[in-house]
């Protein structure tokens, strides 16, 4: 209970932290005085209710009417009040789901490659979407609550200890004994609560994945598997949802017995002491109102308190991500050369990734490539081909080694201003949801011109198919509304327009993909016909007739280079390349 209490404290200053100095602050502060001032008009309305008839049935004229005046201006000043609490604990939430979202987001997108290689999809958007949403909560919702009914429970506790102190004891034991009920209650809850969080992000991932791969679903026809898979987790949800309910019914029994014990006690209690002359009737009638009051306070009370320990549950996971430190290439300012070359040296490169730590993936490379050249990498797969580029890109730090840029180390050099230009066109290329000027645009940082984009496109063989769809350029696409060849066209065009010193190629996996080696041959032509721009030129090839025109051609065998040369050295010695290559002719005839 007291971790718990720290961690609601922490909770709030990490809220607090978050949002302070903003309009937040503004909002939050005038809803605390507008809270009081609410509860102070609230707690007065039994008074004057009981007030108002006893003094009617007096015949007290004139007592009736000021009764019946504050009355009205009372409902009127908690009506008023009630709003602009609502409103500024609307906009206090607001400013904090859009500040959570954004901070955790940006903390999300400087994590390195290495972080997203141990967190799945489903789960990060559902920190951003629902998780921050549910924090959110305590303060649009639970602090507001807890803090409205201890301020109206306390009130009403005063009252009625001043109306009748035995009786008021009689109610605080009641209400004791069902705050300890409720914390055992709560506890319970919790539990269950966690329970049902995990089931039903286990179910979401089920479904998430069968949506991603409806296409395979429907070709294996598994639409059944995948409904029992998701069964599976809905049978488990709906076991602790039914203990869960069978809990809330114990609750809602005590609850009952108690609180309709407190009117009895009271109306028993009250009556003999009516009887004995020492209170009256509107007295009993006032009793009864708060002792119902201060009742429901606890349970509010109670009610709120586990749903905010709820929301402290899904905060842990929030803050945590938020708190995480960027990637150093983010942090660490690094050189900017005056002109790029495009010398390439890999220096006794190894390198294991960090989630299969003892599968070494590259082992001792030394590789130099010269500014201009053309390079090609083959080798079966598995062989740690992508692995070299994905270093050579910054995406993951060698293990051992290091990685030169003419002369000067990787990590030395500005992260960003060297990827501005490298051009990489991946294995399967992706396309964002907007037109095709943009996605060909993407990530280009100068100023570019509808004919820029055209030249790129038309170098990439992707101008054709283009102006053929029926908006052209302004064609919006996505993922899946495009060949994997159309995409890959696009991706090489996107290359193109960065104008990069280094290009980086990775040809599609299939060693059948024609239109992808059609595609890899283009742009290798035209990189060797521009004369004007040099580019050093490293291309991935899984079909080796892509590469024969290659200047030299590194051969990978388990992470390590096995041969180097040029097309007709390397079958003149008759090796790995030389096997590969009458495999691959062997295939085809
Ligand atoms: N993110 C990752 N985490 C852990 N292991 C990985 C990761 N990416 C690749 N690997 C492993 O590293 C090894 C080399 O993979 P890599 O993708 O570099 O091979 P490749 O030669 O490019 O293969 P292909 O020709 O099939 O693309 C493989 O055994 C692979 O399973």
């Amino acid at each position: 209970m007291i971790s718990d209490n720290l961690l609601v404290i922490i909770l709030f200053v990490e809220i607090i932290t978050l949002v302070s100095g903003e309009i937040f602050s503004f909002c939050f502060l005038i809803n605390c005085l507008v809270h009081v001032l609410v509860q102070l008009s609230e707690i007065s309305i039994p008074h004057y209710l009981t007030a108002t008839i006893f003094s009617a049935q007096s015949h007290e004229i004139a007592v009736f009417h000021r009764n019946v005046r504050h009355l009205i201006m009372i409902c009127v000043t908690a009506g008023i009040c009630s709003g602009l609490r609502g409103c500024c604990f609307g906009i206090a939430n607001m400013i904090l789901v859009k500040r959570m979202r954004e901070t955790l987001y940006s903390s999300l997108l400087l994590q390195e490659i290495s972080f997203f290689d141990g967190e799945t999809v489903g789960d990060l958007t559902s920190r951003l979407g629902s998780d921050c949403q549910q924090v959110s909560r305590v303060i649009g919702n639970d602090l507001n609550l807890i803090m409205r009914n201890v301020l109206q429970g306390t009130g009403a506790l005063i009252y009625l200890l001043i109306l009748s102190w035995p009786l008021g004891v009689c109610t605080l034991v009641i209400c004791s004994s069902l705050a300890a009920i409720m914390t055992v209650y709560g506890m319970y809850q919790k539990k269950t609560a966690k329970l049902i969080q995990e089931y039903a992000a286990s179910a979401n991932e089920v479904a998430q994945e069968t949506f991603s791969l409806m296409r395979t679903v429907r070709v294996y026809g598994t639409e059944k598997q995948e409904l029992k898979r998701y069964n599976h987790w809905l049978d488990k949800l709906a076991e602790v949802s039914l203990r869960q309910s069978a809990a809330y019914g114990v609750w809602n029994l005590t609850f009952n017995t108690l609180y309709h014990a407190t009117q009895i006690i009271a109306v028993l209690v009250g009556g003999m002491y009516i009887l004995a002359g020492h209170i009256t009737a509107e007295k009993l009638t006032k009793f009864i109102l708060y002792s119902e009051w201060l009742i429901y306070s606890t349970w509010w009370v109670g009610d709120n308190v586990s749903s905010l320990m709820q929301s402290v549950g899904a905060s842990e996971k929030v803050f945590q991500l938020m708190d995480l430190l960027p990637s150093d290439q983010f942090i660490s300012e690094g050189m900017a050369l005056q002109k790029l070359q495009g010398h390439i040296e890999f220096v006794n490169v190894s390198f294991q990734y960090l989630s299969r730590e003892m599968v070494p993936v590259l082992q001792h490379i030394n590789l130099s490539v010269h500014p201009g050249e053309v390079v090609a990498i083959v080798g079966l797969s598995g062989s740690g081909k992508s692995t070299m580029v994905n270093l050579l890109l910054r995406l993951y730090e060698p293990t051992n080694g290091q990685i030169l840029i003419d002369g000067v180390p990787l990590n030395e050099l500005d992260t960003m201003w060297l990827r501005g230009r490298i051009g990489y066109v991946g294995q399967e290329p992706k396309l964002f949801r907007m037109d095709i000027s943009s996605n060909i645009k993407y990530g280009c940082t100068r100023n570019i011109k509808q004919e820029d984009v055209e030249w790129a496109a038309k170098l990439a063989y992707a101008h054709d198919f283009i102006t053929l769809l029926p908006n052209g350029y302004n064609t919006l696409v996505d993922d899946d509304l495009l060949s994997g060849g159309q995409k890959q066209r696009i991706a090489i065009a996107r290359a193109i327009l960065r104008d990069p010193t280094i290009l980086i190629l990775d040809e599609a996996t299939s060693a059948l993909d024609a239109e992808s080696e059609h595609n890899v041959k283009g742009v290798l032509r035209s990189v060797r016909s521009d004369l004007s721009s040099r580019r050093t030129v490293i291309v991935i090839a899984h079909r080796l007739s892509t590469i024969q025109a290659a200047d030299r051609i590194v051969v990978m065998d388990g992470g390590q280079i096995a041969e180097m040369g040029s097309h007709n050295e390397l079958l003149h010695k008759n090796g790995l390349y030389a096997r590969l290559t009458r495999r691959q002719t062997d295939a085809v005839v």
